[in-house]
């Protein structure tokens, strides 16, 4: 962890935790997902370490960090879908057990069983599990709602197609559509963008700026630097253990960039991305 002197504003919560714990409190409150303490290991070495995150509400942040940082480990021991060593996750003040439908996952796409014989439509109607009940019939009016996230994402065109047969960004779309299905109040995606094509990666953007102007809170794993300051608000570093957290214009700074990826980052990169220097 890089310390507070290093880069004042990364560390905004950092400070925070230490001297204004009430404050704290009404952060963790109003967030939907705040982890405390996070720590998995999936051998001798812990992937996440230790990381504490508050995660804003009706704003799009973005999980940063190097191949192999703990991002989708963060994610995915966050919801329990894999085991934490150790860590409090809460949604909005309650434990995660009580509150999950509130949260939409879109995994990545590349861990996804493609092969598995199913339509589009039946993946989106997926997401409406609650709605319909474990044993439920599925109605008319869950298939309307289903095409109706179809039609947000480009895809109402092809819901009766095997997934299989979908192109890399039209999977990603129709994973997209099951997330909206969910009607949650947050929405954490896997590098949504990788692998997809302009075209798709502004049609992606453009529904996740919508779920913030609906007040939703959007949280992504990204790897292109280069549009972290055109989509997102807020930014989270990792490498392991937490590196910075805070608004893009503080937190997304030269120091906390080299500081998550230390050598692995060429300073002619970081230049390119014309981002504010922390002057420390
Ligand atoms: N199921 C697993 N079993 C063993 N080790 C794992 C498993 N999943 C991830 N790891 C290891 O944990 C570390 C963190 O992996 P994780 O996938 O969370 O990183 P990431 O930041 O999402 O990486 P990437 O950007 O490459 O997707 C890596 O060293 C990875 O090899």
């Amino acid at each position: 962890m890089i310390t507070p002197k290093a880069t004042p504003s990364g560390n905004v919560e950092l400070a925070f935790d230490q001297k204004r714990p009430a404050e704290t409190a009404q952060k963790i409150e109003r967030s939907p997902l705040a982890v405390r303490g996070l720590t998995v290991s999936y051998g001798q070495k812990p992937a996440v370490f230790s990381v504490d995150a508050t995660f804003e509400p009706e704003a799009m942040t973005a999980i940063i960090g190097p191949n192999g940082a703990g991002k989708s480990t963060l994610l995915k021991a966050s919801l329990g879908v894999i085991p934490r060593l150790s860590g409090d996750v809460t949604v909005f003040g309650q434990p995660i057990e009580l509150a999950r439908e509130k949260i939409a996952y879109v995994p990545q796409r590349a861990s996804v069983d493609w092969d598995f014989p199913t339509t589009v439509i039946d993946v989106v109607l997926m997401g409406l599990y609650r709605s319909v009940g474990l044993l439920g019939r599925i109605k008319g009016v869950h298939r309307a709602r289903a095409l109706d996230c179809l039609e947000r994402v480009g895809m109402a065109d092809f819901s009766s197609r095997q997934i299989g047969q979908l192109s890399g960004g039209q999977q990603q779309r129709v994973f997209l559509a099951r997330a909206l299905a969910q009607e949650a109040e947050l929405y954490l995606l896997d590098e949504p963008f990788a692998g997809v094509d302009a075209a798709t990666e502004r049609a992606i953007i453009n529904v996740l700026k919508g779920l913030k102007e609906r007040r939703k809170a959007v949280v992504a794993v990204h790897h292109d630097l280069a549009t972290v300051q055109a989509y997102f608000d807020h930014v989270f570093l990792i490498n392991v253990r937490k590196i910075a957290e805070g608004p893009v214009a503080d937190a997304f700074t030269a120091d906390s960039l080299h500081a998550t990826y230390g050598g692995r980052l060429a300073t002619a990169h970081i230049d390119q991305l014309n981002i504010a220097d922390s002057g420390v």
